[in-house]
């Protein structure tokens, strides 16, 4: 598990470590992390010795451990020079110590299309609100020449606790973050600015708390939550999903949701609605329903809203299936169809899957703002509907009514962005939660397999997304293989 904390809490937790250790060695710690990652990229490139390195160093701390990790790559051959922004503010040691390693100062950004790096410590927690003008410049100039970043702690101009970007901002090829990771570091648009993340320990792990702010499942974490069948399961044990989807006009989103739905390790599907013959046509195995959903025989979780349109039969099965007792996925069409009330007061689970626009038909906002600030919006989401939330994106996003660690998934390709990649997801998350998912965890866990479904059908060209779910069990196979 990846864990992401707030910058309050980071600074707490390193004033706490600081106190048992002397002066200055926590940025020596970041320093020597810092120096060996950039010794690496330097070695992919050629050589440390003789390459041309730029250090970008603001008057914080985050200046000061770009000048200590210079000093110890200069003292292995590297020629590094170093751009002060605010010369009579820089760290004073760190400026010391490269000097008297043979680093240099510099005048300004020239010759940037002949180097080999460019370190970034222009700022890291520290920073607030977009880059002042100078910086901005620099920063420009700097992705303007290609060259490559290395950002200490955070790319400069993003916002550390929210993934916010207000204006310009380093584009690192990678980031080396001390301690623990920020949430910037792992949601969109920030993360995008990131590159590979690299975390270097710096003693901090025992001082942080439980729970942490964010938190990204990785393979082990997804694997042991997956519901796999015992020996004494049959298809009812394994957990009905009932899938309401589809309509007249767009049938297509009834077989994406249940193609979705036969790989998420329910026992069976049953499809309600006015899909059902091109469900049978493409899938034989699925239990079809005519009638009301309420009549449709159990299931253990619902399914509601791909494809069904805003006709009066699509509303009043989004609110048949919404008192139903069961968890319930509301996806596409049902995000507009619910009544807000009814969700608040549900005894059994919601699980809401908006895209952006959608979330901010939810929330009364403009789509730019759920857009910049994904984090905020998906918690407000789940608060205010009582709901657990899968704020779709590149960085999907899975939040709780309860004060739980906002979910990010990592699996995320921007492939996922075509017609019907949501139908399916909606199907194989409702699948989880009727295997017995919790469904925060249901949510995640559909997440991740959805992300890498999508790499297995894509292999580095266009997908659709039957592509996505025919990937679905390849999907399951590497999880499960680790
Ligand atoms: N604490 C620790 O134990 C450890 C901390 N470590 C390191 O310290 C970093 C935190 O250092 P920090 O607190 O000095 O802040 P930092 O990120 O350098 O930025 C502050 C400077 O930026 C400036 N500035 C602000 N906003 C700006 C803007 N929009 N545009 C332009 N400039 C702006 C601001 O200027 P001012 O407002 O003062 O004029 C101030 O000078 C942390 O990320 C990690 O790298 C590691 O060594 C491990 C141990
Ligand atoms: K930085």
């Amino acid at each position: 598990m990846r864990r992401a904390y707030s910058v309050e809490t980071v600074r707490a937790a390193e004033a706490a470590l600081m106190q048992r250790l002397p002066e200055g060695a926590l940025m020596q710690r970041a320093a020597a992390g810092l120096a060996v990652a950039c010794g690496d990229l330097l070695r992919r490139r050629g050589r440390v010795y003789g390459s041309r390195v730029l250090l970008l160093v603001g008057s914080g701390d985050n200046g000061g451990d770009a000048l200590y990790a210079g000093s110890r790559l200069a003292r292995r051959g590297a020629g590094v020079r170093a751009l002060l922004l605010a010369p009579d503010r820089v760290h004073e040691g760190g400026l010391a110590a490269l000097l008297a390693a043979g680093g240099q100062v510099a005048d300004g950004p020239d010759g940037l299309g002949a180097l080999d790096l460019v370190v970034d410590g222009i700022t890291g927690i520290g920073g607030r609100g977009g880059l002042r003008e100078d910086a901005a410049e620099l920063v420009r100039t700097v992705t303007r020449s290609r060259a490559p970043v290395i950002a200490v702690d955070l790319p400069s101009g993003v916002e550390a606790d929210t993934g916010q970007v207000q204006g310009e901002a380093v584009r690192a090829d990678a980031t080396v973050t001390f301690g623990t990771y920020k949430p910037g570091l792992l949601i969109d648009p920030a993360a995008e600015h990131a590159g590979a993340l690299r975390l270097v320990d710096i003693g901090l792990g025992p001082e942080l708390p439980e729970p942490p702010d964010l938190e990204a499942l990785q393979y082990a974490d997804v694997a042991a939550l997956l519901p796999l069948p015992g020996a004494e399961s049959d298809k009812y044990r394994r957990g009905v999903v009932g899938v309401v989807a589809g309509s007249e006009r767009y049938p297509g989103a009834a077989v994406l949701a249940v193609a979705g739905a036969l790989r998420g390790g329910a026992g069976a599907v049953r499809y309600v609605g006015p899909g059902a013959d091109a469900v049978i046509a493409r899938f034989p195995e699925a239990l079809v329903h005519a009638g009301p959903p309420s009549e449709a025989g159990r299931v253990q979780a619902w399914v509601v809203g791909p494809g069904l349109g805003d006709g009066g039969d699509a509303r009043s099965a989004v609110a048949d299936v919404l008192a139903a007792d069961v968890p319930v996925l509301v996806d596409a069409d049902g995000l507009r169809l619910l009544d807000a009330g009814t969700v608040r007061t549900r005894t059994a689970a919601t699980v809401l899957t908006p895209h952006a626009g959608e979330a901010a038909a939810l929330l009364g906002a403009a789509r730019e703002e759920v857009e910049a600030g994904r984090l905020a919006a998906v918690r407000e989401l789940a608060a205010r509907y009582r709901a657990t939330v899968l704020l779709k994106g590149s960085t999907t996003l899975v939040a709780e009514a309860r004060d739980t660690p906002v979910r990010v998934n990592p699996t995320g390709t921007s492939w996922l962005a075509t017609a019907g990649s949501g139908d399916v997801l909606s199907g194989l998350t409702g699948s989880l939660l009727a295997a017995g998912l919790p469904p925060r965890d249901a949510a995640s866990v559909g997440a991740y397999l959805h992300g890498l479904a999508a790499r297995h059908g894509s292999h580095g060209a266009p997908v659709s997304a039957q592509d996505v779910a025919d990937g679905i069990p390849a999907a399951w196979r590497d999880v499960r293989q680790g």
